[in-house]
């Protein structure tokens, strides 16, 4: 078998912020790479780095020094600027806390990322039916997010991280708001979205379950990788969503 080639390379990445005059470092030395298509859980402690690891990788911020390349684009030399251009079209975001924006219906707050690109409307419509099906909403396109519940707010919020096709969708805690049941059929999308549509996901959780929901496992402490566990191959079972 021919081993997939990684589409984001992290090497020898360092980040610190300065507080005053003291310089906090938060991630020391990382080196990883991610595969195409893997479904990636980053676990560790509570001010251990993962959301700064995750943010670095999404093209939110910069590290102090390291390279982080996602397919063919060194994004740790891109400006702030077009570090915000390639994130438009290369990363999908799925937030704890969904945030979508209350007055829009699941359709339009999906459509959103759209309209930053140069699209006509029906190619819009096209994409944005085709990711609410995904995630099986279709049938609540014109419901606003306070006539869902939790688990499909959740579910817009996946359908509007891969409706513009990204390389890349990351997660922040996206089960950390959710009661055990929806936050088993999140998982289970981000599941259908990795298989389907060959998505790499990464996603940052303080849940051992979640996270064994994902392939592969990384955890940190104190800004390094300490462990690097594989799961077998996801336990749940397909359930109808
Ligand atoms: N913009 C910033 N300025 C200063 N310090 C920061 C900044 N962002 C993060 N930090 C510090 O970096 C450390 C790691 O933060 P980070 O949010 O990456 O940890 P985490 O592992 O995701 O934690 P949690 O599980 O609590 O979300 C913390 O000590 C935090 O205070």
């Amino acid at each position: 078998m021919i081993a997939k080639p990684p589409i984001v390379r992290v090497n020898r990445l360092f980040k610190s912020f300065s507080r005053g005059s003291e310089a906090i470092n938060v991630l020391t030395d990382l080196t990883l790479d991610v595969p195409q298509g893997e479904f990636l859980a980053l676990m560790g402690p509570s001010g251990s780095g993962k959301t700064t690891l995750l943010n670095l990788i999404a093209g939110l911020d910069q590290p102090t020094q390291g390279e982080i390349w996602v397919g063919n684009e060194l994004i740790s030399a891109l400006s702030e600027s077009e570090l915000a251009r390639w994130r438009t079209r290369n990363v999908g975001f799925v937030f704890q806390f969904y945030y979508l924006l209350p007055v829009l219906s699941a359709y339009e707050n999906v459509e959103l990322p759209l309209l930053l690109l140069p699209m006509t409307a029906a190619e819009r419509r096209e994409q944005v039916d085709r990711a609410l099906d995904l995630v099986g909403l279709s049938n609540r396109k014109s419901h606003r997010p306070g006539q869902l519940s939790g688990g499909q707010q959740q579910r817009v919020g996946i359908a509007r991280a891969l409706v513009t096709d990204p390389t890349l969708i990351v997660a922040d805690e996206p089960t950390g708001d959710l009661d055990s049941k929806s936050a088993d059929e999140i998982l289970m999308m981000l599941n259908v979205v990795r298989e389907q549509l060959n998505k790499t996901i990464i996603m940052v959780t303080h849940d051992p379950k979640a996270a064994n929901q994902a392939q592969r496992t990384l955890h940190l402490e104190k800004g390094k990788l300490v462990r690097d566990e594989s799961m077998p191959r996801p336990i749940m079972q397909p359930a109808r969503v």
